[in-house]
């Protein structure tokens, strides 16, 4: 890597007795796209705040672009925060409060609105520079918010789950545009989320933090396909994990694995009344709708019951309780079975089938 646009070495902060960032150790290039994840109180937000300036670290190192800023005030630091709640002034108009940041730095008036104007054609916001944050949608709001930042050319964006007040639609709508955005403008965004969704989404690279520690720092796929731990393999998307006794029993291998739900394909047990008649489009297990091209060669396959059927539009989950006494989930696409064939299913017999490579190792 090139110098990083942020690195952090050996950072620790402690409030009291609490280790809010127990040692963390991260490079972010230049450029990129990436999210801190991890759940409520596992030190992203602190982390962020670091980087900032907000806080000063109990111990460890925080450079930008190559220089320790570790004790400069946040003023001094080329970036910039976007926080959840937008904190944007409530009487002032839009472009004001997206002049803001240039009146203090006394960049005089015809380039302040050059640039304000600029930033808020960006987040496609021009029709709207006379009106009051109170006149805007959430969406809206956050996009000013956005603008605010931007106008100021940091090297740097960090954005405290800023997407966190909007409801699901718009902040899909938002992910897709501040992704885009980060593309077209070049900056550095540093995002912290706990959605893992949100974050496999958007990011170059992830960092998935669990109690003050980065557990795992790689691009979505590697993160989602190689997780370096039963946390992270649970906290990033639903993972089946196996150990001890089960591992040995439905693997036949010792150690602790992680199985995608969505890689187990489910298959009735043929004349033993399970569901479906096993012909094409009846929505039964075998039909086709998943597994079929996988060769039996190399495969792993548990019999068991469902436990639980839940049918969830574009997919179907199924608890299945093996014969050989764990529980495995397995996800199914719906693709021409309904809620109605969903229904049969309930204490059936089935076969779980699946890759023996998609059976994850992970560290004991
Ligand atoms: N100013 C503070 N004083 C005392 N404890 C704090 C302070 N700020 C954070 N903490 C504690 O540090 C830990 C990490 O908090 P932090 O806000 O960094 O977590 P987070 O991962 O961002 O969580 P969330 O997703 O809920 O915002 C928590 O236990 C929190 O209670």
């Amino acid at each position: 890597m090139d110098t990083p646009a942020i690195r952090l070495t050996g950072l620790r902060k402690s409030f009291g007795n609490v280790d809010a960032v127990a040692g963390v150790d991260l490079e972010i290039a230049d450029g990129e796209f990436f999210s801190m994840l991890g759940p409520s109180g596992s030190g992203k937000t602190t982390v962020l705040r670091l980087i900032a300036g907000f806080e000063l670290p109990t111990s460890g190192v925080v450079e930008l672009a190559g220089a320790d800023v570790t004790r400069k005030a946040p003023f001094e630091r080329d970036v910039n925060t976007v926080f959840q709640d937008y904190a944007l002034f409530p009487h002032m108009s839009v472009i004001d409060n997206v002049e803001y940041g240039l009146k203090i730095r006394k960049v005089g008036r015809r380039e302040r609105r050059e640039r304000a104007e600029a930033a808020l054609a960006t987040v496609r916001l021009e029709g709207y520079a006379q009106r009051k944050p109170g006149q805007l949608s959430g969406g809206q709001r956050q996009r000013v918010a956005l603008a605010r930042a931007l106008v100021n050319r940091p090297k740097v964006l960090l954005l405290d789950e800023p997407l966190g007040a909007l409801d699901l639609k718009l902040r899909e709508e938002m992910q897709l545009e501040l992704k885009h955005i980060q593309r077209q403008v070049g900056i550095t965004f540093v995002f912290v989320t706990h959605d893992q969704q949100e974050a496999l989404t958007m990011s170059d690279r992830i960092a998935v933090f669990n109690a003050g520690r980065i557990e795992q720092v790689g691009t979505p796929a590697e993160v989602y396909d190689q997780p370096g731990s039963a946390f992270v393999a649970g906290f990033v998307g639903t993972a089946n994990v196996l150990r001890d006794d089960a591992a040995r029993t439905v693997l036949g291998e010792d150690g602790c694995f992680a199985i995608r739900p969505e890689k187990i394909a489910l298959e009735s047990s043929p004349g033993d009344g399970s569901p479906g008649d096993g012909s094409p489009g009846d929505g039964s297990p075998g039909d086709g709708e998943q597994g079929d091209g996988l060769p039996d060669d190399g495969d792993v396959t548990a019999t068991g019951r469902v436990v639980e059927a839940v049918y969830a539009g574009p997919t179907t989950r199924f608890v299945v309780q093996l014969d050989a006494g764990a529980q495995l989930v397995a996800l199914r696409q719906n693709l021409r079975s309904s809620s109605a064939d969903v229904q049969s299913y309930r204490d059936a017999p089935v076969t779980l089938r699946w890759r023996r490579e998609h059976a994850i190792r992970l560290p004991a």
